[in-house]
């Protein structure tokens, strides 16, 4: 059987780099649909972002195998996976010496399109993540509010129309309400474009709000994976913890 576009599939993950004394990644599996989005939550130094880097070949697995669309990561040409990955990550990585619509495009002039083709999807993609191309495109990074900085960061993303979206606690520097207005964003389009998306944070409730599935990572081992309306109703024990965490304030009130 053929595995679809954009499905991700981890079998017996680990990474275990020399001189650490306990595995980053212990035996991971799991298989995420195409067109879904996950949250990989757990508390910092779990092992998300590393799990998440082992799908866009930033970090490769000393053991099991990652596949991409069907495609083993280890071996493959990472500069063409990576292609077909969008990745977001909370410093942006937006080019400071360059136009909105020039880092939003970049894919795409690498990818050899047009200045005509370019401009035209950079400029639909702006819209699509709230950013004007008649106030915002031709403004540089350093002119935008840290918010509008990431929706940029989420349009780049997205320039190359890749199956898969990593983010890596994209609004973590971002007040709560901007948080909000991002997350309402972006859960608006990736309903409407169907991507996968894998999603690390430390934020319970962007990760219900986000996915359709949250995946608890502990020490390395997947903890809970659990449909996110089933989240606050577990009885797992680290899953309540996680929960009663977040919810002191209203049990203290
Ligand atoms: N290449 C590496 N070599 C050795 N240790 C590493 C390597 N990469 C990550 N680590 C360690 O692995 C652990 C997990 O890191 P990781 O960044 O995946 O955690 P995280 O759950 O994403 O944390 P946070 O939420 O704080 O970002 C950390 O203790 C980190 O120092």
């Amino acid at each position: 059987m053929t595995a679809a576009a954009g499905s991700v599939e981890f079998t017996h993950v680990s990474f275990a780099p020399h001189g650490v004394s306990r595995p980053i990644l212990n035996d991971i599996s799991l298989t995420l649909e195409a067109g879904t989005t996950t949250a990989l939550l757990g508390r910092s130094g779990s092992g998300k972002t590393t799990l998440l880097r082992t799908v866009n070949g930033l970090v490769l697995p000393t053991g099991g195998s990652v596949r991409v669309s069907g495609n083993e990561v280890v071996g493959a040409d990472l500069i063409k996976l990576r292609r077909g990955i969008g990745y977001v990550i909370q410093e942006t990585g937006l080019y400071p010496h360059m136009s909105i619509e020039r880092n939003v495009a970049l894919p795409l002039e690498l990818a050899g399109k047009t200045l005509s083709e370019r401009t035209e999807r950079a400029h639909a993609l702006l819209h699509d993540v709230g950013l004007e191309p008649s106030q915002y495109a031709t403004r540089m990074p350093w002119q935008l509010s840290g918010g509008q900085r990431q929706r940029a960061g989420v349009a780049r993303a997205l320039a190359a129309d890749p199956a898969i979206l990593l983010l890596d606690e994209p609004f973590g520097a971002l007040d709560p309400l901007t948080r909000a207005e991002m997350q309402t964003m972006l859960r608006d389009l990736l309903a409407r474009l169907g991507k996968t998306a894998v999603l690390v944070t430390h934020d319970l409730q962007e990760a219900i709000f986000l996915a359709h599935r949250v995946i608890f990572i502990d020490a390395g081992n997947v903890a809970a994976d659990l449909p996110s309306q089933d989240v606050l109703k577990s009885d797992l024990a680290n899953v309540k913890e996680y929960v009663r965490a977040v919810n002191r304030f209203e049990a203290a009130g």
